[in-house]
């Protein structure tokens, strides 16, 4: 019998500040992976790196929603993402019962990784390399806890977007992606859940300023993942428990974007 595609999802960083949010989507996870579902969970963590930065009197700059990241902020950003926030979510995996791996993108060789853009600083991106860590990590049912701290071939440590880490690990396993954030889904210039999306309605929304800041690189990751697969990506929300509920039953959720 053909195993499931694994289910990669991505959580974003105001998860960690909810505890309750967090022990549901455990349940959820630990639900799945009881019912034979490998599950892949990625993680941000833009929130705390933002308090830890300005406890230690750094200014943050974004551009188009990715963080500039210079040298100097490089301990302050790797310590909040691979060590804090993977931690915080590796002690809620726990008290669901489920074994995780803590883990970034800078190990086991399963990807690339290469400065972004020279106007960001040390912003990675990376592409899919290798992906025998993870399936080994997958096939004990455990669960991946993944930040998105990538490690250049340079050795210089690297601050990726993590809905970019989620889709390049996705592609990796070519695996289900689910993006879960704050939000229900991508929202239009109303406030209502916009339920399926295309590429020329995303252009359009993203022109009319409707998509913008953190959810057009979502959306961006989103599409990109969705037409490399051939098969739609998902945004919805960690705080809708019902969403949750129809995610483990293996239902669509929130915004579907098309390929
Ligand atoms: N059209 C939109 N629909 C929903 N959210 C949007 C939209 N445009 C911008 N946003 C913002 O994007 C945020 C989600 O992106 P981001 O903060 O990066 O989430 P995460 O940390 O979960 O990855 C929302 O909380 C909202 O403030
Ligand atoms: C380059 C870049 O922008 N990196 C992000 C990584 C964390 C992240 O993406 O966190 P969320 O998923 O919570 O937004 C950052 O420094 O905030």
């Amino acid at each position: 019998m053909a195993t499931k595609p694994v289910l990669v999802l991505k959580v974003g960083g105001a998860l960690l500040q909810c505890e309750m949010g967090m022990a549901r989507l455990m349940t959820a996870a630990a639900e799945m992976i009881a019912a034979g579902q490998q599950v892949l969970l990625v993680h941000g963590g833009g929130c705390l790196v933002d308090e830890q930065l300005t406890a230690n009197g750094k200014e943050t700059i974004k551009l188009d929603g990715l963080r500039v990241t210079p040298e100097d902020q490089i301990p302050i950003i790797v310590g909040a993402l691979a060590g804090t926030s993977n931690k915080i979510l590796q002690a809620a995996a726990a008290k669901a019962g489920i074994v995780s791996v803590g883990m970034s993108l800078g190990d086991g060789n399963m990807v690339t990784a290469k400065i972004k853009d020279e106007r960001l600083g040390l912003v990675g991106e990376v592409e899919p390399k290798d992906a025998t860590y993870l399936n080994f990590i997958l096939s004990q049912g455990w669960m991946p806890i993944c930040s998105s701290i990538a490690i250049s071939s340079q050795g210089d440590m690297l601050n990726v977007n993590a809905d970019q880490a989620a889709t390049t690990l996705a592609k990796l396993v070519n695996g289900t992606l689910v993006l879960l954030s704050d939000v229900s889904g991508v929202l239009d210039g109303k406030g209502q859940l916009i339920s399926s999306l295309n590429k020329s309605e995303i252009e359009y929304l993203v022109a009319q300023g409707v998509i913008e800041k953190g959810m057009k690189v979502k959306v961006e990751a989103a599409l990109e993942v969705a037409q490399w697969m051939g098969k739609p990506v998902q945004v919805a929300s960690w705080r809708d428990a019902e969403q949750l509920k129809t995610l483990v039953k293996g239902g669509s959720v929130g915004t579907q974007i098309q390929p």
